[in-house]
């Protein structure tokens, strides 16, 4: 891995304190990171070094989670950070932190490689590229990149224009954008599971498979982000990004060679396969849902338009379920199911592929007819794969009964998300980065449905905190004759599909 200067634009926000600092700790523990290593945080309020280095150890004290809760070594760490007072929207203010990262490459005797991460508000993403541009930051005798936050762009129009911005300085193979739920191993060992297995890749396809249901549902609330979340709705915050990741991820087919280019051009031919939706049929595949009031753990909860910064007129979208198509001759006929909300029963990511049912007309009883075979793929907080499969129970008379083989990830092992994507930014890997190809075909294919939910074409259901969101829901599924695995009889059927919410 090359020597480099990572700047930290935002490194007093939220997401630097919960994320990006516990990870870049867990990394140096680990021995992961560059050699030399020049860490420079910047933001708009007024800090010394030492201060920064308070920050970074509370930081590291409150947010590291699992195996990486080894504190020993924080001291060690801070010597290579500094800190750099800065606002971004001020031209001026780069020279100040040119010369910081000059002398910091020439103390630690380090090429001019640049690693620029913008975890502040999107309004300032383009700001930010240009300046690293007229400032001269971008102008290296080695290499640049960037890694971007969410949300890039707030639908179609917004999102090229900002891909056009940051293009004027990073070309797009300089280009990171992050999208968690990439750097989420289970999701990293998507590919494996099914390329790498034999039995599963001969039946990724429609003649085997019914359908795939994909879910990700938070216990939480909208918390303190009520500006932002109810502009955006869960159909940008997650759907257009987060769930249409998981849909490619899952339904790509083999590449030629395993290689971020081969996977990027299989996860394009998907999305260009989606069927699209216009904005009048939306109403037939898409259930748009807010919660209400209902419980939580046996506690009374506040539904959204009660929420602190919520106008109580909001018809803003806290869950939406999807039901999608791709035109391709692998997929023809197999309905995906794609559903996301907060306030739900449990905190849950989870893929489930629902395998045909060949053998049903072999089975005379009702009471002996097998269940479909599932393949349970739990993403998050519980990382394992479960596999569904019936067997004669002898001890009630031979009785078939679903059985499931299970493995589960020891969480405290399971390396975080940003580490991962960290890491691969590190070493310029973007395989796990979404690419504006898939950004921009994502948000075309979502744009109907934005336009059907702010012209008001889609109901808006109330669901009860608490519960699987809208019974509306179940009516996509129904239509074709299935319905949600795992809702009511999650416990009975696999550990890894729900746990509570961390
Ligand atoms: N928080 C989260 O869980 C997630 C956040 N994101 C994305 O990450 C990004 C950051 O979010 P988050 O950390 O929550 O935001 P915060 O508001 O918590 O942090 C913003 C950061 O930007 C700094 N800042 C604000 N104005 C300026 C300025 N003019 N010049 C320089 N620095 C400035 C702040 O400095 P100071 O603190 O000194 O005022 C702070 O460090 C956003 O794009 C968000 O969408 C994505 C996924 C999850
Ligand atoms: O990006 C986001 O993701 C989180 C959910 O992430 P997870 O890793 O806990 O599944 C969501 O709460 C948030 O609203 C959204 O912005």
């Amino acid at each position: 891995m090359d020597a480099m200067t990572f700047v930290l634009f935002g490194a007093t926000g939220d997401l630097a304190k919960r994320k990006i600092i516990p990870a870049l700790y867990s990394l140096y523990v680990d021995q992961k990171l560059p050699p030399s290593f020049s860490f420079i945080g910047v933001s708009i309020t007024e800090l010394s070094d030492e201060e920064f280095h308070e920050h970074i150890e509370q930081s590291v004290h409150t947010f590291s989670e699992g195996g990486s809760n080894d504190f020993s070594k924080v001291k060690e760490f801070l010597p290579s950070i500094r800190y750099c007072k800065l606002d971004v929207t001020n031209e001026g203010e780069y020279k100040k932190l040119l010369k910081l990262i000059q002398l910091r490459e020439e103390e630690l005797n380090i090429p001019e490689n640049r690693m620029f991460y913008m975890s502040v508000a999107p309004t300032f993403f383009d700001v930010i590229a240009l300046n690293i541009k007229k400032s001269g930051l971008g102008s290296t005798k080695g290499w640049k990149r960037l890694i971007i936050e969410k949300p890039f762009g707030h639908d179609l129009k917004s999102a090229q224009e900002l891909n056009e911005k940051l293009s004027t300085t990073f070309q797009e193979e300089e280009i990171y954008r992050i999208d968690h739920y990439l750097g989420k191993p289970m999701v990293q060992n998507l590919e494996a599971l099914e390329f790498a297995n034999p039995i599963f890749q001969t039946l990724w396809n429609n003649q085997h498979i019914a359908n795939i249901q994909i879910t990700a549902s938070e216990t939480v609330g909208v918390e303190k982000r009520a500006s932002y979340y109810d502009k955006a709705g869960a159909i940008r915050d997650m759907f257009q990004n987060h769930m249409m990741q998981l849909l490619m991820m899952s339904s790509m087919h083999l590449p030629k060679r395993i290689t971020a280019a081969d996977i990027r051009n299989e996860k394009k031919k998907i999305i260009e396969s989606v069927r699209p939706l216009k904005k009048e049929d939306v109403h037939s595949d898409v259930i748009r849902g807010q919660y209400g009031p209902g419980e939580i753990d046996g506690k009374s909860v506040i539904g959204y338009i009660e929420e602190p910064g919520i106008a109580p007129s909001s018809k803003n979208d806290t869950f939406v379920a999807v039901r999608l198509w791709i035109d391709d001759p692998f997929w023809k006929g197999v309905p995906f199911y794609i559903r996301t909300g907060k306030r739900m029963k449990n905190k849950s990511t989870r893929i489930v592929i629902e395998f045909k049912n060949h053998l049903k007309e072999l089975y005379v009883n009702q009471n002996e007819e097998p269940t479909p075979n599932l393949l349970i793929i739990g993403i998050n907080p519980n990382e394992g794969v479960s596999l569904q499969l019936n067997s004669k129970n002898p001890l009630k008379d031979g009785k078939i009964e679903p059985i499931n083989i299970e493995f589960s990830a020891d969480q405290d092992d399971v390396p975080k998300a940003y580490e991962l994507l960290l890491i691969d930014a590190f070493e310029g890997d973007a395989t796990f980065f979404a690419h504006w190809t898939e950004v921009e075909l994502s948000w075309k294919w979502v744009q109907p449905i934005l336009e059907a939910f702010d012209e008001n074409l889609v109901p808006l259901h109330i669901y009860p905190t608490g519960s699987y969101g809208p019974d509306a829901s179940h009516r996509l599924l129904e239509e074709d004759g299935f319905g949600w695995w795992l809702d009511k009889r999650s416990h009975e059927l696999s550990n890894i599909a729900s746990t509570e919410e961390t």
